[in-house]
């Protein structure tokens, strides 16, 4: 059995989970120990203590530790990513990315500790300087969700510590194995006691306690519409700083002078790698006229090749559903795009494998209407739809035409409707002929309207979020 770490210690609980592999149910990857309401009390109150110590640490030892993870990570990327690809599903190739990317994750921020700093700016007051100082929030807690198991807790631990803050995270459910062995590492590098602190356990429960907890300053999730509105709503009551990362509804626009070859990879890509599990994915593909029937023929084609697998098989291209909940969402939005008229032109059934596990065909739909349940809600799996275009114009407003506004990409040759796409495209991330999934890790990440809320995350942006600018006036 894993166990939780709290205040330096790993910690037994009379409560435990299985990991289950979503590529074969009868693999168990191991048992993690789950916190109850005490457990998580125990860890904030960790953190709450540890925060005087590490808020006033030296940057040098900031650096090291993060340097230190970010560099055990590299080390372990194929293992680890092993480990992801068994309890996510994502392909092994992917879950190796993204293993590196947390590793990448760290070592930016080990460098951003030594690069922190402040401004001096002139007084409107004659004999009187002004400096501005960026300090740490407090204890954060960090709720992440299943998608991406090391990468996002990777992209909310590192900033937190970077910037002197202690964290309590607390990960998915469904994937506690990536998180409990970066928690591992985390654990050997030096940081003093109770500045990281591993809660697993349900989110009704721990994430729960955590939202009721007033020594946490700051929050930051990742994770559904609904659930992100819980959070928001316990933040207000507690007056505490929030982050959010929710939902994605991703248009790709294909305009008539598109390379068709770039517009349907990007669309196969940004639709179905992840098995579609990405908040970036593309689920909505905005077609002009003129290339509609071509284009659906060849992303047509290029979907039906598409091989599911389970994730750790080399010949798989994509890997499993996590879970049956998400299975039976997913085949939800399948039947409703049916029963609303939407033309199914690849995909649509369970896929047999080998080994038991939540197999589902990569899933196109063509000849939707941007009112169909399927174009409205996030799907969070592997199916698109396509909706035609008349002509540019038609192609932006559809593409806004959503809640949401996280990444929203366009495969024209033209420069002025790309420069025309990229500032009024309403969404945070913008791509031009690549992917709307798929993004840097060291610049800023996040969206507009229904999608975020809060400051950005990532890069050197990050610090909006985990520090609070102090102003200090001085007489001279
Ligand atoms: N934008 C994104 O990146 C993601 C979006 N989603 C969307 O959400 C849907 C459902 O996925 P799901 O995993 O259930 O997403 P949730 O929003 O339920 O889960 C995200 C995180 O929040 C925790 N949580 C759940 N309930 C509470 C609560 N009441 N208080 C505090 N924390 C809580 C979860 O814990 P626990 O796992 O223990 O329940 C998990 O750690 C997906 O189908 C997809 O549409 C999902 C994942 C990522
Ligand atoms: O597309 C990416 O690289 C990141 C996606 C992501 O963060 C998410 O799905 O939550």
């Amino acid at each position: 059995m894993k166990l939780l770490l709290i205040n330096g210690a790993w910690t037994e609980t009379s409560h435990a989970l299985a990991n289950i592999n979503p590529s074969d149910t009868d693999d168990v990857i191991d048992t993690y120990a789950q916190a109850g309401t005490s457990e998580t009390e125990a860890a904030i109150a960790a953190a709450a203590d540890a925060f005087a110590d590490w808020s006033h640490s030296p940057v040098q030892q900031r650096h090291d530790v993060l340097k230190f993870i970010g560099d055990e990570l590299m080390q372990r990327k194929d293992e680890i990513g092993h480990l992801l690809a068994r309890e996510e599903g994502k392909i092994l190739p992917e879950a190796i990315a993204e293993a590196e990317r947390a590793a990448r994750i760290f070592d930016f921020f080990a460098g951003e500790a030594l690069r922190l700093g402040g401004e001096t700016l002139p007084s409107s007051r004659p004999g009187v300087g002004v400096e501005l100082m960026r300090e740490p929030v407090g204890p954060v807690g960090i709720i992440t969700p299943w998608n991406f198991p090391i990468a996002i807790p990777a992209w909310k631990v590192a900033p937190a510590l970077c910037y002197g803050n202690s964290v309590i995270l607390k990960p998915a459910e469904l994937v506690p194995a990536s998180a409990w062995a970066m928690a591992e590492i985390i654990s050997r590098s030096g940081l003093p006691d109770g500045v990281f602190n591993l809660v697993m356990g349900p989110g009704r429960v721990v994430g729960a306690a955590m939202l009721e907890a007033p020594a946490i300053r700051a929050l930051t999730f990742t994770g559904s519409v609904g659930t992100g509105q819980i959070v928001a709503e316990a933040c207000l009551r507690h007056r505490r700083k929030m982050q959010l990362e929710m939902g994605g509804k991703n248009p790709l626009v294909v305009l008539n002078d598109a390379d068709l070859d770039i517009a349907t990879d990007a669309a196969l890509n940004g639709a179905f790698f992840s098995t579609g599990q990405r908040c970036t994915a593309s689920s909505r593909l905005i077609i002009e006229e003129g290339v509609h029937n071509r284009f659906v023929e060849m992303l047509t084609e290029k979907t039906r090749a598409l091989r599911v697998g389970p994730a750790l098989d080399a010949a798989s291209q994509m890997g499993p559903v996590v879970d049956q909940t998400q299975l039976d969402q997913d085949v939800g939005f399948i039947d409703s795009a049916r029963k609303d008229g939407a033309n199914l032109r690849a995909g649509g059934a369970l896929v047999k494998c080998a080994t038991p596990g939540f197999y589902l065909e990569p899933t196109l739909f063509t000849d939707t209407s941007p009112a169909m349940r399927i174009n409205r809600d996030e799907v969070f799996g592997p199916v698109a739809t396509t909706i035609r275009a008349r002509d540019y114009d038609h192609a932006l407003d559809l593409a806004n035409d959503t809640e949401f506004g996280l990444t929203a990409g366009i495969c024209t040759t033209s420069l002025k409707h790309a420069t025309h796409f990229k500032r009024h495209a309403q969404a945070g991330m913008v791509m031009v002929n690549l992917p709307t999934a798929g993004v840097d890790y060291h610049v800023p990440f996040g969206g507009t309207k229904g999608s975020s809320f809060g400051p950005r995350e990532q890069g050197s942006y990050a610090a909006e979020f985990f520090t609070t600018v102090k102003t200090a006036y001085t007489a001279a």
